[in-house]
């Protein structure tokens, strides 16, 4: 991403030239669910579900089925704030089971989020509001009646609800994130109501 910025100087066309490796990275991700649901992984199946089934919502549903959208500011932000975030979060898993664990490395998986969580939403809703319009002027995904299945559904209703549905549900991850902090940074013991 940065040497396509200094080498274009221009974020335009930087989604095009990333859009198949996010993608395929992004759908990956997928087996993380998996992990917790056999319990290779000790966390909470719902918070990593939400969280992996939002971004693959983003990048299949919106950023990639919407190409007007592909330029705007808003998908740089949560595109910026994914990889940042996940090259801590890998490097900390990483270096953790080496049982060489820099302090840096933990003091950032379990900081940067404070601000990297609110800016990856704010890139995220901002990129879904900028889709609105053309999902209402297009009518994609959406199932008109009459129809042979005598069923009706409205992707531009549907997505107002999906931005509506970070209200409830960005909380739930943000502290489970300052739990985990708590816990792993603070060595207090933290029950998770859903394990
Ligand atoms: C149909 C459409 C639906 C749409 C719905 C929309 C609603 C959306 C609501 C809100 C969406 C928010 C969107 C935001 C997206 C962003 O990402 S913004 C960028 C900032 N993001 C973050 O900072 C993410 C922070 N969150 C997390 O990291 C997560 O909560 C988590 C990864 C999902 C879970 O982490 P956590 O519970 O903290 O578990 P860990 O501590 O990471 O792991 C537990 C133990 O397991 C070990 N481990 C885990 N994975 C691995 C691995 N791959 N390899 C090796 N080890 C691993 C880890 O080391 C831990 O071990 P111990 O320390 O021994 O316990």
């Amino acid at each position: 991403m940065v040497k396509y910025y200094l080498q274009k100087g221009t974020h335009k066309g930087l989604y095009r030239n990333i859009a198949r490796t996010l993608k395929f990275f992004q759908t990956f991700a997928l087996l993380e669910v998996g992990h917790c649901a056999i319990g290779i992984v000790r966390t909470s199946v719902i918070v990593t579900g939400v969280q992996v089934c939002s971004r693959i919502f983003m990048v299949w549903f919106i950023t990639n089925s919407i190409r007007q959208i592909q330029n705007e500011e808003s998908v740089i932000l949560f595109v910026v704030v994914w990889t940042v975030t996940e090259i801590t979060r890998y490097s900390f898993y990483t270096f953790n089971l080496l049982n060489h664990l820099p302090y840096f490395i933990k003091w950032a998986r379990y900081n940067m989020f404070i601000v990297m969580y609110p800016l990856g939403v704010v890139g995220e809703l901002l990129t879904i509001h900028a889709a609105l319009p053309y999902v209402r002027r297009s009518g994609m995904y959406s199932l008109r009646l009459p129809n042979k299945y005598n069923v009706s559904f409205d992707y531009y209703y549907f997505l107002i609800i999906v931005m509506l549905s970070y209200i409830p549900l960005f909380p739930q991850l943000y502290f489970h994130m300052l739990r985990q902090r708590r816990r792993v940074l603070h060595g207090e013991i933290i029950v998770e109501k859903d394990e």
